[in-house]
């Protein structure tokens, strides 16, 4: 079967939107909507080959790319090596250079469009927003704190997401915590994973799950009924661990020395990048950083962010 090595670049504005091109009809997948690139030619080094469709596609030239993910595809007729890439910075400004209609997307508004069917992994990825905010401790039971401290959060514009974590809280009021977080974060476009026990999020009615390192590896499957189940790890063995249990995403700490846990030996980022360059798993940083680490953590290869502080008005 044909085998094709693809650039594909998923250009990002400061929003994270996302823009795609829709394919003439008579090309293969056409019809569809892609995200712009093309063959890699013999020899030829990825980024060059990236670089050189974007410009033939949409006349611009890509200052900041980052790798995002590898799909091996086969179609009937073909097999394909999507090659992604994040493209954060460019010159010009994009056009259909080949008369292809274009679309800047929310994450969400991908999944109501048709793309090839390789392009799955992708927008299931842009789904999982690049910033994870974490709650610090919360007195016990106090849903008050809770509500005043969700309120002083600063979403960034990239999107975020929260793990709820409310340790000492159990029965009815974390279920009510929970509820509150979701019922105040759901309408600024944030949605809610819970920290907690599997069962205690089940009986809340929590539809995401965050394991901590220690549930995680006493667990011989994924937990089931949940949409999102990730987990925290410090080492290989977990992060290799959350990868096999097909979790949707890890968190790696601590990459730069934090005030939360002062004895602990920081990973840095090329520790980081050795330790999660050969999984599919997205993997945010977290430890001493904030949503202006987000550039080192892309070039370090991590899906985005993850921290409690520096995510707060004033903080
Ligand atoms: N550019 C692009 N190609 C994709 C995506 N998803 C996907 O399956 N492909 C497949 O990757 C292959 C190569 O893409 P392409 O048609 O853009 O190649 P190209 O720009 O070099 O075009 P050309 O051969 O007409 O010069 C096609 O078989 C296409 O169906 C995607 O999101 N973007
Ligand atoms: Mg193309």
């Amino acid at each position: 079967m044909k085998r094709i090595h693809v650039a594909v670049g998923v250009i990002l504005d400061a929003g994270q939107r996302i823009l795609v091109a829709r394919r003439a009809e008579h090309l293969h997948q056409g019809g569809c909507w892609e995200f712009p690139g093309g063959k890699v030619e013999p020899g030829e080094d990825v980024t060059v080959a990236l670089a050189r469709e974007l410009e033939e596609e949409l006349a611009i030239v890509p200052t900041a790319t980052s790798p995002l993910m590898r799909i091996h595809h086969d179609y009937p007729d073909r097999h394909v090596c999507l090659d992604v890439h994040r493209v954060t910075d460019w010159r010009g400004e994009p056009r259909g250079v080949e008369g292809q209609p274009l679309a800047w997307l929310t994450a969400p508004e991908l999944a109501h469009r048709r793309f090839p069917e390789a392009n799955l992994p992708i927008i299931r990825r842009l789904g999982l927003p690049p910033f994870l905010i974490i709650t610090r401790a919360l007195p016990v039971d106090d849903l008050e704190a809770l509500a005043g401290w969700l309120d002083q959060l600063a979403v960034p514009a990239r999107g975020a997401w929260l793990q709820l974590r409310l340790p000492g809280w159990s029965g009815p009021a974390f279920a009510e915590g929970l509820k509150l977080a979701l019922g105040r974060l759901g309408p600024r476009g944030v949605d809610v994973t819970a920290n907690a026990a599997p069962e205690e999020v089940r009986q809340a009615g929590g539809h995401a799950l965050h394991l901590t390192a220690r549930r995680l590896m006493a667990c011989q499957g994924r937990p089931e009924g949940f949409a999102r189940v990730g987990a925290s790890c410090h080492g290989p063995e977990e992060l290799a661990h959350a990868q096999a249990l097909g979790l949707d995403y890890a968190l790696l700490s601590p990459v730069a020395a934090t005030r939360s846990h002062p004895g602990a030996v920081p990973l840095g980022w090329a520790r980081f990048q050795e330790w999660t360059a050969g999984l599919a798993l997205p993997v945010y940083a977290l430890g001493g950083l904030g949503p202006e680490a987000l550039g080192s953590a892309w070039a370090a290869g991590a899906h985005g962010v993850a921290g409690i502080t520096g995510f707060r008005r004033g903080e």
